[in-house]
C-alpha cells in the first residue's frame, strides 16, 4: 500500500458554514410560532420567542432577536438539491486527491438526517455527492484509473461500528503516522456506481441506532460516518504515483435535554453519551475559532471518539463543510441559538488541505520493517502457542489451569486497555506541550517587542495591544498548563496500574503448572502491545517529522524571497555536496508566493539541505512557528549582495539574511537557532557596514540571554570580533572564536565550559568540505546555547 507522503502545495482553506432552516412539521404547525427570517441568501434573524415583551424592553435593547450571517443560508423551501449546488465544489478535489468533509450540525429533530440522507424525492447530501462523484470519474478525459471505495460506521455510546458488518463487533481507532486517524478492521467496499453505494448507505442505515423521542420519531442515536475514497492511479506520470482523495459525510446523533425527551434507561445513558461526544465537538468547535482569533488553545480531540474521527475534518488536511440545521420552531429558540453560536464559530475555523499523492518514504520503510519484524515475531509465537494449545487438547484439560488461561486473559485485556489509554493519555500530553511550547515562544517575542515598543512609544497604543496580546498567551498557557497537569496525574495513575497488572500477571504464570505455555501466550501479548507502542513512536516520530518539514518548506520560502532562483540554490547546496531532489512542482515567478521543492530526504542532518543554516531536530517545532506567515513578511532591506533584515507582522522576530555564503560569514553568527528562538544570520562575502551596528542592538533584543549575559559592551566586542574574522577571511577566522579539542576528555571539558556561554567550540579536522576551501569542523557547542549541542557543518 503506498504511504502518503506531504503536500507539494498547501492551501489554507477556510471551514465553509451553511445554515439550513426546515419547516414547521404537522404537530408544531399547531403549537409553535415560526421565529426565524431568512433575509438573504447570506444573513438570517432569529426572532424573540416572547411576545409578551412590551415596547420599552424592546428598545432597550432587551430583545432576544439575534442576527447572523453566514457562507449560506437557505430558508424553510429550500431543498437538499439548492443547498447541494453551493457546496458541491468541495466535492470536485476528492477525484484529484484531496480531501472533504461535509457533517451536519444541530439539536435533535432539527434535520440532520433530512439533509444528509434525505428522501427519495429529496436525496440527501450523501446521495447527491457520491451520483457527483461516480458522473466526474466518466467523463474524465485522461486515462488514468480510478478505484472507488466504501466504508460506513456509527459511534454508539462510544463504541464505534461497522455499518456494513452484519454483527459487527467494536472497533479501535488507531493512530497511523501517514493515514492518520483510522479505524482498524474497518470494512472498505470496493464499489463500480452510485447505485451500489445508495444500497449500502441503505444497509447501513438499517442497522442504525434509532429511537422514537418525544422530539424525533426516528431520532438518530448514533453519529454516522460515510467514508468514500477514490484513488486515482496516474498511468502517465511518475510510475509510483497515486492520488487519494478521501470524503467523509457525517450525520451526528441528536442533542437534546432529558427533560424534553422523556427518556429514560438506556435512552437516557444514550442521550448522555451523544451530549457528551457532541459537548466534545462544540469544545473543539469553540477551541479551534478561539485559536484563529486569539492565539494557541488546546484543542480537545481525544475527549471523545468522535472528535477524534472528525480532527482532519475539523482542522487538518480537509476542504470542510459544515451544515447547521434548525428548526423555525419558538419552543426551539435555545437549541437553534445555540446551534447558531457554534456555527458561527466554525466560521474562524482553518484547515490545510494538500493532495494526497502516495510514494513510498525511506523512514516509513524502516518504521515498516521494524512492525514487520514484529509481526514475523507474533505468528511464530502464534505457531508455538497453536502448537502447544494442541498438544494440551490432547491431554484431558485441567480445570485449575483454564481458570489460570481465563484470569490471564482477563489480565491481558486489561493490559491492553492500559497500553491504549497510556499511549492516548501521552499523545495528548506531547500535543499540550508542543502547544505550550510555541506559546512560550509567543511569549517570549511579545515581552521583547513590548520592551523595546516602550522605549520608543509616546502614545502606547501598540504597546497596549502587545500586553492584551500577551495576557491572551499567558492565559491559553496556563489553561494548558493546567490540563498537562491533569493529564500527567491520569498517566501516573495509569503506569501504578500498569506496575499491578504486571505483578498479578507474573504471579499468574507462577503459580502455573504449564508455564512454557502461559509464558508464551504472555510473551505474544505484550509483543502485541510493543507493537501497538512502536506504532505510537512512530506516530511521534512522524509528528517531529512533520515539523521539520514545515521549517524545510519555510526556509525554501525564506531563500526564495530573497530573490534567489531555485537554480542558485540548488548550485549552491551541490557545490556544498549536499544533495536536494530537484522541484518537480513548476515555480510561479513571484517571489514570495513560490513554494518550495519538496525535498526528497525526510530524514537528514540539520545542516545538509541548508548551507549555513544549522536547524537541529528539536528546536524545529519552534522554528516552523516562527516563520509561519513569512509570505506577509516586510522587507525593510532589498539588495541580493547585502544582508536583508526581514520583519514579521507581528514585529516579534527579526532575520539578517543574505544569500551568499562564506565560511568568514559562517565564523561568527551561524547559530540562528540557539535556545530555541532564531537569532541573526550573516552570510555575507564582505562585511556590511551596517552589520555590527544592527547587531549588537539585535542581539541585545533577542538573545534569550541578553539581559543577563549579553551586556551592550560584549555585542560591542562581539561585533569587533566579527569584522576581524571577515577582515582575515581564512582559517584565522575561526580562531577568533574557536576552539579546537583534541580527545573526548579535553572536549568534555570545552563543552562544559562554554556551555551557555558566547562561545562556540569546534572539533576541526583535516578534511576539507567538498569545493570550498572550508576546513570541515564539527560546532560542538553554539554561543547562545544553554546546553552542549553537537552537529556536523559539513553535512557529511
Ligand atoms: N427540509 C425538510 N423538509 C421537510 N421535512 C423535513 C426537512 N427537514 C427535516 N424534516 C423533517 O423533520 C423531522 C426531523 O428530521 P431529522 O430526523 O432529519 O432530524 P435530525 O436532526 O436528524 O434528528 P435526530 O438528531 O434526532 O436524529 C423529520 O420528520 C423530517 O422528515
Amino acid at each position: 500500500m503506498p504511504s502518503i507522503r506531504a503536500p507539494a502545495s498547501q492551501q489554507t482553506a477556510t471551514l465553509l458554514v451553511a445554515v439550513k432552516c426546515r419547516p414547521l412539521t404537522e404537530i408544531e404547525r399547531q403549537r409553535s410560532r415560526h421565529i426565524i427570517q431568512v433575509t438573504d441568501d447570506k444573513n438570517l434573524v432569529i426572532l424573540d420567542p416572547d411576545l409578551s415583551k412590551d415596547y420599552l424592553e424592546r428598545i432597550q435593547n432587551r430583545s432576544k432577536e439575534r442576527r447572523y450571517s453566514f457562507d449560506h443560508v437557505f430558508a424553510p423551501g429550500c431543498t437538499n438539491a439548492d443547498v447541494y449546488r453551493n457546496i458541491s465544489s468541495t466535492i470536485f478535489g476528492v477525484i484529484q486527491g484531496l480531501n472533504a468533509t461535509v457533517f451536519a450540525y444541530g439539536s435533535t429533530g432539527s434535520g440532520k438526517t433530512y439533509t444528509m440522507v434525505g428522501t427519495r424525492k429529496d436525496p440527501g447530501l450523501m446521495v447527491l455527492s457520491f451520483h457527483t462523484i461516480f458522473d466526474l470519474i466518466k467523463k474524465d478525459e485522461s486515462s488514468d484509473i480510478f478505484e472507488v471505495s466504501c466504508s460506513y460506521l456509527e459511534v454508539y455510546n462510544e463504541v464505534i461500528y461497522d455499518l456494513l458488518e452484519k454483527s459487527s463487533g467494536h472497533l479501535e481507532l488507531r493512530e497511523d503516522p501517514e493515514h492518520g486517524i483510522v479505524v482498524a478492521g474497518l470494512r472498505r467496499i470496493k464499489v463500480q456506481s452510485a447505485d451500489k453505494i445508495l444500497e449500502l448507505l441503505n444497509v447501513g442505515n438499517n442497522r442504525r441506532k434509532t429511537e422514537t423521542t418525544e422530539a424525533n420519531a426516528t431520532s438518530s442515536r448514533s453519529h454516522a460516518v460515510l467514508e468514500i475514497t477514490v484513488k486515482r492511479k496516474q498511468k502517465n506520470q511518475y510510475k509510483s504515483q497515486i492520488l487519494c482523495g478521501k470524503l467523509a459525510l457525517v450525520d451526528l446523533a441528536g442533542s437534546e435535554r432529558a427533560s424534553e425527551t422523556r427518556s429514560g434507561g438506556q435512552k437516557l445513558r444514550d442521550g448522555a453519551n451523544i451530549n457528551r461526544s457532541l459537548l466534545a465537538l462544540a469544545n473543539c468547535i469553540n477551541a479551534l475559532g478561539k485559536q484563529q482569533k486569539k492565539g494557541l488553545a488546546y484543542v480537545p480531540y481525544r475527549n471523545s471518539k468522535l472528535t477524534r474521527i472528525l480532527k482532519d475534518g475539523l482542522s487538518g488536511n480537509s476542504q470542510t463543510v459544515m451544515v447547521a440545521t434548525i428548526s423555525p420552531a419558538d419552543d426551539q429558540y435555545h437549541h437553534t441559538v445555540n446551534t447558531l453560536k457554534y456555527a458561527d464559530r466554525a466560521k474562524e475555523i482553518k484547515t490545510h488541505v494538500h493532495k494526497n499523492i502516495g510514494t513510498v518514504d525511506t523512514h516509513v520503510a524502516d518504521y515498516q520493517r521494524m512492525i514487520e519484524n514484529l509481526q514475523v515475531e507474533v505468528c511464530h509465537l502464534r505457531k508455538e502457542l497453536a502448537d502447544k494449545e494442541s498438544q494440551l487438547t490432547t491431554k484431558p484439560a485441567e480445570k485449575a489451569a483454564d481458570d489460570e488461561l481465563s484470569w490471564l486473559n482477563i489480565l491481558s485485556r486489561e493490559t491492553n486497555e492500559n497500553v491504549q489509554e497510556r499511549i492516548n493519555l501521552q499523545k495528548a500530553l506531547f500535543e499540550l506541550e508542543e502547544t505550550n511550547i510555541r506559546n512560550r515562544i509567543e511569549l517570549q517575542h511579545l515581552d521583547d517587542a513590548i520592551a523595546k515598543q516602550e522605549v520608543v512609544e509616546k502614545d502606547g497604543t501598540v504597546v497596549q495591544a502587545l500586553r492584551s496580546r500577551r495576557q491572551v498567551i499567558l492565559d491559553n498557557i496556563r489553561d494548558n498548563d493546567e490540563a498537562g497537569a491533569g493529564y500527567k496525574k491520569d498517566i501516573e495513575i495509569n503506569e501504578k496500574h500498569q506496575r499491578q497488572l504486571q505483578n498479578m500477571i507474573e504471579e499468574a504464570i507462577s503459580n502455573n503448572g504449564n508455564r512454557t505455555y502461559l509464558h508464551i501466550l504472555s510473551q505474544y501479548r505484550l509483543l502485541g502491545m510493543a507493537n501497538t507502542e512502536l506504532q505510537f513512536e512512530m506516530a511521534m516520530r512522524d509528528q517531529v517529522i512533520h515539523n521539520q518539514r514545515e521549517a524545510l518548506r519555510n526556509l525554501w520560502n525564506m531563500l526564495l524571497g530573497l530573490g534567489l532562483e531555485q537554480k542558485q540554490i540548488m548550485d549552491l547546496a551541490a557545490r556544498q555536496g549536499i544533495v536536494i531532489e530537484d522541484c518537480t512542482t513548476p515555480y510561479a515567478n513571484s517571489v514570495v508566493t513560490k513554494q518550495p521543492p519538496f525535498l526528497s530526504h525526510y530524514r537528514f542532518s540539520p545542516s545538509v539541505a541548508y548551507p549555513g543554516l544549522n536547524v537541529q531536530p528539536y528546536v524545529s517545532t519552534c522554528f516552523f512557528q516562527h516563520h509561519q506567515g513569512f509570505s506577509s513578511m516586510a522587507y525593510l532591506g532589498g539588495q541580493h549582495d547585502t544582508p536583508t533584515v526581514c520583519r514579521q507582522e507581528h514585529l516579534s522576530s527579526y532575520y539578517l539574511l543574505s544569500p551568499s555564503y562564506s565560511q568568514a560569514g559562517r565564523s561568527g553568527m551561524d547559530s540562528p537557532w540557539a535556545g530555541g528562538r532564531p537569532g541573526a544570520c550573516f552570510h555575507t562575502e564582505s562585511v556590511p557596514q551596517e552589520a555590527c551596528s544592527f547587531y549588537s542592538a539585535m542581539r541585545a533584543a533577542l538573545c534569550p540571554c541578553s539581559k543577563e549575559q549579553f551586556t551592550p559592551a560584549s555585542c560591542e566586542d562581539y561585533g569587533q570580533q566579527l569584522k576581524e574574522s571577515w577582515a582575515a577571511n581564512s582559517q584565522d577566522a575561526w580562531e577568533v572564536r574557536s576552539v579546537a579539542v583534541n580527545n573526548s576528555r579535553h572536549l568534555h571539558e570545552e563543552l562544559m565550559r562554554n556551555s551557555g556561554t558566547n562561545c562556540s567550540v569546534y572539533q576541526n579536522s583535516s578534511a576539507e568540505i567538498k569545493g570550498t576551501g572550508i576546513p570541515e569542523s564539527r560546532h560542538l557547542c553554539s554561543p547562545y546555547g544553554t546546553a552542549p549541542r553537537a552537529f556536523n557543518l559539513s553535512g557529511s
